[in-house]
């Protein structure tokens, strides 16, 4: 989904996988086709490091398989940044199933795609992402072990969104308090875009706190859902990056901040769910920067639904994730005093501690 910004023309003119403008240094990218599944789908496993390649499976139904691969290449990439930043002992992975999840997601087809998942032995372990729910990972276990985010009811964590919601939460909080010396969320208007899975949770913890809370979505029925439920405000505008505001959480698509969106943005904050949310990340970071909006890196805030599946392979209880979660708030904090310190974008300080977490397990592992 952070693919549409890049033409298929631009990502058509590199070489097809080495030299794809997101290739970075991934180890393994492996295409999995089925005929009579219909199933086309592309895992990337960008390093292992640290631990099995986890990150979730998207069901998307990109224009192209260019698209596919760009996504793939960029989100597996993300999670080995977010779980070394977090500290978890996963490398980086994830799984993009082209098609439309409503209409072409059938039992036969997860089952497929679990053998796959299988065939790589453990080192690639999948987990849910957007187009996916907890019961399809159910299906994906009846055929292999290497699959995470499964019901409870059999013996798995369950839905990691709300956990990603705290998670968020957390960080937002901290860049409050980094921005205005208080991380009090009381009275600060919130503009939360995409209501979904992650974005309810986030509504729910902010009304809580006494947020002005502003909700922007695609789908009309999920936004009179949400309303009636918190008494959040439905955005009436047709541009939200125009619109003066405290934080902006982006919790729908990825690349929302980008050439088109980036001067446009009023807040004093952007901390929110969604994968990628810089469109070119050295590039956004620094305008970000340069103009005093603080930006909490997405793959540090939004790290709780894979704290939550962590949990499941190394069998430790609720307490445990909620505190690891708790957490990303004093990482969040670390980071962005480290960024101000050393003149950084927020994003760069976070990937460099992440980065150096890798380097230092490398270094180890060699000896
Ligand atoms: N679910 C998790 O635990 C988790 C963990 C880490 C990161 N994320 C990321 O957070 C984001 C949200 O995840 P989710 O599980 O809530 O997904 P979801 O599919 O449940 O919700 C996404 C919501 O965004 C809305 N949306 C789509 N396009 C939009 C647009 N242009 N403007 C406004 N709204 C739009 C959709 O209608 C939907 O309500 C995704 O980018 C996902 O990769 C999720």
């Amino acid at each position: 989904m952070t693919s549409e910004l890049i033409s298929s023309k631009e990502l058509a003119k590199a070489d097809p996988v080495f030299g794809q403008v997101s290739f970075d240094d991934h180890e393994q990218i492996v295409f999995c086709n089925d005929k009579d599944t219909g199933l086309k789908a592309i895992i990337g496993i960008h390093n292992t490091v640290l631990g099995p390649a986890l990150g979730g499976t998207r069901m998307w139904n990109y224009n192209n398989e260019w698209e596919a691969l760009n996504d793939v290449l960029r989100l597996s990439r993300g999670m080995t940044f977010k779980s070394a930043i977090t500290g978890l002992n996963l490398g980086g992975g994830k799984a993009v199933i082209i098609g439309d999840a409503k209409t072409q997601k059938t039992p036969e087809l997860m089952r497929r795609f679990g053998e796959f998942v299988h065939s790589l032995s453990g080192k690639y372990i999948t987990a849910e992402d957007v187009g996916m729910a907890t019961e399809d990972m159910d299906t994906v276990r009846e055929v292999t072990p290497y699959v995470t985010g499964i019901s409870e009811s059999k013996g798995g964590a369950g839905n990691p969104s709300p956990i990603t919601a705290y998670g968020v939460f957390m960080g937002m909080k901290a860049a409050a308090k980094f921005r205005y010396g208080s991380d009090v969320l009381e009275d600060k208007s919130i503009f939360v875009q995409g209501i979904g899975h992650v974005g309810e949770g986030l509504v729910e913890h902010l009304v809580n706190e006494g947020a002005k809370v502003t909700i922007a979505d695609i789908n009309q029925e999920r936004l009179e859902e949400i309303r009636s439920k918190y008494g959040a405000t439905i955005y009436g505008g047709n541009d939200i990056y125009s619109e003066p505001m405290d934080i902006y959480a982006p919790c729908a698509l990825g690349a929302t901040i980008n050439d088109d969106t980036i001067y446009r943005i009023q807040a004093d904050i952007i901390a929110g769910a969604a994968n990628n949310q810089l469109a070119e990340e050295n590039k956004h970071g620094k305008i970000l920067q340069e103009r005093g909006i603080v930006y909490a890196p997405d793959f540090l805030i939004n790290a709780g639904g894979i704290i939550n599946v962590y949990a499941e392979l190394e069998n430790y209880d609720r307490q445990e994730i909620i505190r690891k979660t708790e957490n990303i708030y004093n990482t969040t904090l670390e980071i962005l005093d480290n960024a101000k310190v050393n003149n950084l974008t927020t994003n760069a300080a976070a990937l460099n501690i992440a980065r150096e977490r890798i380097e230092t397990r490398k270094r180890e592992n060699s000896k």
